[in-house]
């Protein structure tokens, strides 16, 4: 079960023990996520004029994700620094996240989006960060921080367990948009990009 370094060579793995360990967190991850606080973020979703998501490194891949699948849906959505993404105004959501919390861009937005009267919510593993603190609700991922190499929320490296678990969340996200929305899953793929 190693990779032997000095010949290059995979003798064996345990992938399959790695992939049931990282379905095992992101399984105790779901079982311990308060669901009342996700009641907020489908309330502005569906109220807002647009949406804005933004997130830093691979917390913002899996949110790239989630506003792909939002715009599928036929909200108006952007990811923050995008080429053609707008200035935020009164009526628009902001949909942060980020495992610490603290990272400076993600900070800045939110401050910036708070300042013209956006809603703003944020996704952390920590209540007590700065970006928790700014947001007008917060949604609290209890995965490890990147920087939390203790091993005891997870045995993954850095802040995979939060990054995987965006990805996850805001599939289910989207399922509920999608059957309280009702459209067939043909009337959505129209929406699908096609000059792929
Ligand atoms: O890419 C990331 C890193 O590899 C940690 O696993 C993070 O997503 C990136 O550094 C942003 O960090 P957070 O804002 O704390 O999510």
């Amino acid at each position: 079960m190693h990779l032997d370094h000095q010949q290059g060579v995979l003798h064996s793995t345990d992938i399959q023990g790695n992939l049931k360990q990282i379905l095992a967190e992101n399984y105790a991850l779901s079982e311990a996520l308060d669901y009342q606080d996700f009641g907020a973020l489908i309330k502005g979703i569906q109220q807002a004029k647009s949406i804005f998501l933004h997130a830093a490194g691979r917390s913002g891949y899996s949110m790239r994700s989630v506003a792909m699948r939002l715009m599928h849906l036929g909200f108006k959505v952007y990811f923050v620094g995008d080429t053609t993404t707008p200035a935020i105004q009164s009526k628009d959501l902001l949909w942060v996240a980020s495992g610490s919390g603290t990272t400076g861009s993600i900070v800045r937005a939110a401050e910036k989006a708070k300042s013209v009267g956006a809603n703003v919510i944020a996704m952390t593993t920590n209540p007590a960060s700065t970006l928790a603190g700014i947001s007008d609700t917060h949604i609290l991922l209890p995965a490890a921080e990147k920087e939390d190499h203790a091993g005891n929320k997870s045995k993954q490296y850095a802040g995979s367990l939060f990054e995987q678990a965006l990805l996850l969340i805001g599939d289910a996200i989207f399922m509920e948009l999608w059957k309280v929305g009702g459209c067939p899953a043909e009337t959505l793929w129209k929406r699908h990009a096609n000059m792929e």
